[in-house]
C-alpha cells in the first residue's frame, strides 16, 4: 500500500469519526428544537413555530463564528438547512410562492425556509395574498424589486388592499441562462420565450447573439422553459431550478447583461415580528395633494438620521390615497428613534400603514 493509500483511508477514519459526531449533536439539536415546541405551545395553543428574528440571530452568530475553510455564506446555507429540519419538527411548514414549480420565486421561498418547507405554486401574486388571508398557508413569498428592472408594481398594489404583515426579505441573485430541450435545432433558434422582466435584464446579450430571433413573452420562466419541450426551433431564457425541473440543456450561461443582477423577494405572513437586531421596516404612506408633501414626509427620517433603503410612488386608486409612497428604512418599529418618526409621519400623512418590521435578508 502506498504512503497516499494509507493516508486517504486515515482521513477517511476521521471523516467517520466526526460525521458520527456532527449526526450526534444535529440529533441532540432537533431534540432541542421539540422541546421549544412543547415550550411554545404550554404558553400559547395558536402558538407561532416559526420565528425569523431568531432564525437571523442564529444564522448571523454562525457566520461570526466561522473561520473557514467553508466560506460563511456556504456554512450558513447548511444551518438553513438544519434550522429548517428542526423546524418542520416543530411543525411542518406551507409556504406559499408565485410559481408555476421551477420560478426563481420558489428558489427564493426555499433559500429562505430551506428544503424541508412545502411550497406550493400560485397562479398570481394577489393568490399567493389570498391564501396567506385565509390561513391555508403559514406564509407566502412575492417578488419585489429586480435591480436591473427595477419595482414590482403589482406586489406593491397588492399590499394597498390587504393587511397582511411582511416578515422578512431575501435576495437572490438572479442568473438567467439560454436553454434547450434535446429536439432543438441550436443553429435554427428562431423564437425566443421567456418573462418580460428577464427579457429586460437579457437585452443587450440577446442583441447581440440572436438579433433575429422573436422574443415570446410569457407569463413566467417556468412556463418558457415547458415551451421549449415541444418546439424544435424555440429556446428558453430561464434559471437553474426551471432548467432542471424541465431537463433542458444550457446552450449559454449566466447571460444577464449585469453581473450583479438580483431580485428581492418578501415573506408575507399574518403575525408581527420582534426585533432581530439588524432590521427593517416597511411602511406605505398616503400625503394629501399639496407643494412640499415630499418634503413633509422625509423631513423627520432625515432629522432622527433613519437611514431609509427605498422610496417608491405609486398612483393612488382612490381619492384619500392621493400620492402613495412606499418606504423602507433601517430599524424595528419597537425601537423608540422609530416609533418617534412614525408619530410625526402620521401628523403629516393622511393615512399611513406600517407593513413589517423583519430582519434584514441574511443569505
Ligand atoms: O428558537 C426557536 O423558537 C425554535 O423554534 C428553534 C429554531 C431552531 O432550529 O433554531 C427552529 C425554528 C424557528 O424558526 C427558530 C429557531
Amino acid at each position: 500500500m502506498s504512503d497516499s493509500s494509507i493516508n486517504l483511508d486515515e482521513l477517511r477514519q476521521r471523516i467517520d469519526q466526526l460525521d458520527g459526531d456532527i449526526l450526534r449533536l444535529i440529533s441532540e439539536r432537533a431534540a432541542c428544537a421539540q422541546k421549544v415546541a412543547h415550550v411554545k405551545l404550554a404558553h400559547d395553543k395558536d402558538a407561532v413555530f416559526y420565528r425569523p428574528e431568531r432564525e437571523a440571530q442564529v444564522l448571523r452568530r454562525i457566520m461570526s463564528l466561522n473561520e473557514g475553510p467553508l466560506d460563511s455564506e456556504e456554512m450558513a446555507r447548511l444551518f438553513r438547512e438544519i434550522m429548517s429540519a428542526c423546524l418542520a419538527l416543530e411543525q411542518p411548514i406551507k409556504v406559499a410562492y408565485l410559481g408555476p414549480e421551477g420560478t426563481f420565486t420558489q428558489q427564493a421561498a426555499l433559500k429562505h425556509f430551506g428544503e424541508s418547507a412545502i411550497s406550493l405554486p400560485m397562479a398570481a401574486i394577489d393568490e399567493v395574498f389570498r391564501e396567506v388571508e385565509a390561513g391555508a398557508v403559514n406564509y407566502g413569498v412575492v417578488p419585489v424589486e429586480n435591480s436591473t428592472e427595477g419595482v414590482v408594481n403589482h406586489t406593491l398594489d397588492t399590499f394597498m388592499d390587504s393587511s397582511i404583515h411582511i416578515c422578512g426579505e431575501v435576495v437572490l441573485r438572479i442568473h438567467h441562462h439560454l436553454l434547450i430541450s434535446d429536439t432543438t435545432r441550436r443553429d435554427k433558434i428562431s423564437r425566443i420565450y421567456s418573462h418580460p422582466q428577464s427579457f429586460g435584464q437579457c437585452r443587450k446579450w440577446l442583441d447581440a447573439h440572436y438579433p433575429h430571433a422573436e422574443r415570446v413573452p410569457v407569463s413566467s420562466n417556468a412556463e418558457a422553459a415547458k415551451l421549449v419541450k415541444t418546439e424544435w426551433h424555440s429556446a428558453a431564457i430561464a434559471g437553474d431550478m426551471a432548467a432542471k425541473l424541465y431537463g433542458l440543456e444550457r446552450v449559454a450561461d449566466k447571460i444577464e447583461d449585469r453581473p450583479d443582477n438580483s431580485t428581492r423577494f418578501l415573506i408575507i405572513g399574518s403575525h408581527q415580528v420582534p426585533m432581530a437586531g439588524e432590521d427593517k421596516t416597511s411602511i406605505v404612506v398616503a400625503m394629501r395633494n399639496q407643494p412640499g408633501a415630499l418634503h413633509d414626509l422625509l423631513e423627520p427620517f432625515h432629522r432622527h438620521k433613519i437611514d431609509l433603503t427605498r422610496i417608491e410612488t405609486r398612483p393612488s386608486r382612490t381619492g384619500v390615497w392621493n400620492y402613495v409612497f412606499f418606504i423602507d428604512f433601517k430599524g424595528h418599529v419597537d425601537e423608540p428613534r422609530v416609533a418617534a418618526v412614525l408619530d410625526e409621519v402620521r401628523l403629516r400623512a393622511s393615512e399611513l400603514r406600517v407593513l413589517g418590521s423583519y430582519p434584514q435578508g441574511v443569505l
